[in-house]
This record gives structure tokens, sequence and C-alpha cells, in this order.
């Protein structure tokens, strides 16, 4: 059985929804898993595994999920690390490493085992009038596109990862 957390940071709901349905996944395999959301800063110390996700805005994670990592630098290197980020490029296979590619500044700082990105979820009303502006010039209309599988398979892949 490993120890395992998973972080999450999440505006529009996606990021959490994959970290509960990781989480899901992954004690439904015997293990022991916390699930939290990185503004309450968890402790990252005695895990076997730490996941990290977060959605995207302007290709960026979001600054909590940043400042957890920054903060937990140290722990985070001598432990195995799978991160994902959640966004709407995920979509489109084409876009693929431009998907991955949000997840650089973070690789700046921690050496993962499985990065991902996962397509995520627009949903007008959880953005502000501001945001929406920006989205708008996107082109992005209501849309959901958080595929339970592809979620639960990465889960299936990573914990491999963890000698037992
Ligand atoms: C202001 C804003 C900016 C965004 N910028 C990007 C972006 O640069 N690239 C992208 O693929 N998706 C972008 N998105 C889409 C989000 O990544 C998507 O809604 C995702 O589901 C967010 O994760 P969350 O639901 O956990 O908050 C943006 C969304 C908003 C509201």
């Amino acid at each position: 059985m490993a120890r395992i957390l998973i972080g999450w940071a999440s505006r529009a709901g996606a990021a959490s929804d994959i970290a509960a349905l990781l989480a899901d996944e992954l004690r439904a395999l015997g293990h022991d898993v916390d699930v939290a959301d990185l503004r309450t800063r968890p402790d990252a110390s005695s895990r076997d595994l730490v996941v990290l996700g977060s959605g995207i805005q302007a290709g960026q994670w979001y600054p909590e999920a940043s400042a957890w990592v920054a903060a937990n630098e140290s722990t985070l290197s001598t432990t195995r690390v799978a991160l994902f980020n959640v966004c709407l490029n995920a979509a489109q296979p084409s876009k693929r490493d431009e998907s991955l590619g949000y997840n650089k500044a973070v690789l700046s700082r921690v050496d993962p085992v499985a990065l991902e990105s996962f397509a995520g979820r627009y949903a007008p009303d959880k953005v502000t009038w501001f945001k929406r502006l920006f989205l708008r010039t996107l082109q992005q209309s209501a849309q959901d596109h958080v595929d339970e599988k592809a979620v639960r398979a990465w889960g299936r892949e990573i914990v491999e990862l963890v000698p037992l």
C-alpha cells in the first residue's frame, strides 16, 4: 500500500474533480490517499507519491499551486512526484505539446516521474466578467471535456511507478 497525497488547485472545478477521480481509483487499488486543496498547505512529507494538479489560466498554473511547490521544493526533491494540469487546449490532440508546456514553470522546481495534461471545462458562470472578456478573445463557449476514463487510466499508470 502506497501513501499518496493528491494536491489540487481549481477555479471551475475540473482539477478538483480530476483529483477526486484519481483518489477514488487509487483507493480502490488499496492505497492510502489524502486529497487536499493546495490553499490548505497540505503536508508533503512521508509520502510514497505526491500527485499535483492545477487548472490553467493564461498558460500558467494557479498561484497557490506554484507557491505550494516552491514552499515544498526540498521535500519534493526526495519524493516521487506526478504532475498534471487541466486546460481547454488539452481537448485538442493537435495542441498536446502546448498543453503539456503549461507545466514548464513547475518543471524548473520538480523532476516528476509522470507528466500529463487533461482536458477541462469552461463554465461562464464561474468566471468573472473581466476574465470572460479575455476568453471571448479566445472564442470559447461553455464546454466540458473531463474524461473520467482517461483520468482513471492515468491513476493506474502512475501508481505502477511506485515500488512496493
Ligand atoms: C481566464 C481564463 C484563462 C484561461 N487560459 C487558458 C489557456 O491559456 N489555455 C488553455 O488551454 N485553457 C485556458 N483556460 C481554460 C481553463 O484552463 C479550463 O477552464 C480548466 O478547466 C481550468 O481548470 P479548473 O476547472 O480546475 O479551474 C482559461 C480559462 C480562463 C477562465
